[in-house]
């Protein structure tokens, strides 16, 4: 089986909600593609849809080429974590599993082969009721494991995780992609994303803003900006502005500059005498390029913005 996830025009309408307004992107193989977006962007709606949790009104989502209904043993083809509160608190984490095992026909023994992986082999007989969030988090991505499939697709999988279970989340996703399998995973941490992830979807109302790699993404976004470090800050500022260059203050030493390529800043400083200890270019984080990319499709925003 193809490790990819097709979404193609999905629309979506929850009474007066526009949810999904035509949603289209490919998750490959060999990466870890995030799925990103402000909140109400559409991104459980796409997940739910690909899982057929939810039924689009129109457009289609494949798993290896095919709908999910029509899969056999789906937990063989596509792992996912949606939800990590959604399990019997009065089972044990071990007999979780082997219940969803032997509801799939897989082989019991990968039961505590996943526990492990996961980190949680010393518990795997406690309920998984009295679990904390980060463990319910693990048990998930366990259940996700279990069939060994090659698509993986997890919604805010580090929600809940101490710094430890974090980095352990980053390991696992990279080594999942590694084995060449696709792994789609949603989350609202650019700073993780930038470490985690190789290729991005950006959504906002319901559609896809952006999808391209994340180097690409921040290469974009910092394309034509020079940042200044210099103790006379003001007196660059009044030069570089009497050549019509655009300019943020990014410290009390730094300033970003736009409009200008970086060997023109440093002829304006030099010709008017302004010292510096640095002219460069710029690179802006996965942050701040999702933040250019997504300004026009937040629905709620604080009033400092
Ligand atoms: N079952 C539902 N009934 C009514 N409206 C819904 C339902 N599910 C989602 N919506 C609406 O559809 C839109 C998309 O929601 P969705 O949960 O897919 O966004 P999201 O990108 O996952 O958001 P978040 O980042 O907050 O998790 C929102 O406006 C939401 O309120």
């Amino acid at each position: 089986m193809q490790a990819t996830i097709e979404v193609n025009g999905l629309r979506k309408r929850f009474g007066p909600t526009l949810a999904l307004d035509g949603m289209s992107f490919t998750v490959r193989p060999g990466q870890v593609t995030g799925f990103v977006g402000p909140n109400g962007a559409g991104k459980s709606t796409t997940m739910r849809v690909i899982l057929g949790l939810d039924a689009a009104d129109e457009g289609h989502a494949l798993v290896g080429g095919q709908p999910y209904v029509s899969l056999r043993r789906p937990l063989t083809h596509v792992g996912a974590l949606l939800d990590a509160g959604a399990l019997q608190p009065g089972r044990t984490a071990r007999d979780h599993l082997l219940w969803l095992a032997h509801s799939q026909g897989l082989d019991g023994r990968r039961v505590d082969e996943v526990l492990q992986q996961v980190g949680l082999r010393s518990v795997a007989r406690r309920r998984a009721g009295g679990f904390s969030l980060g463990m319910r988090q693990r048990l998930g991505v366990a259940a996700a494991l279990l069939g060994d499939p090659p698509v993986l697709m997890l919604d805010e999988p580090v929600n809940g995780l101490d710094p430890e279970g974090i980095v352990w989340m980053r390991g696992l996703l990279r080594s999942l992609a590694a084995d060449g399998r696709a792994v789609l995973v949603s989350s609202h941490l650019m700073r993780e994303l930038e470490d985690t992830a190789d290729h991005l979807v950006v959504v906002g109302k319901g559609r896809v803003i952006a999808d391209a790699d994340v180097t690409d993404l921040i290469a974009a976004a910092s394309k034509g900006r020079v940042v200044v470090r210099t103790a006379a800050r003001s007196a660059a500022m009044e030069a570089l502005e009497r050549v019509g260059a655009a300019m943020a203050v990014t410290g009390l030493d730094a300033i970003v500059v736009s409009g200008l390529p970086s060997e023109r800043v440093v002829a304006v400083l030099n010709a008017d005498g302004v010292p510096f200890s640095e002219v460069a270019k710029d690179r802006v984080t996965l942050e701040q390029a999702y933040m250019d990319l997504t300004a026009d499709a937040v629905e709620y925003r604080g009033a400092t913005r």
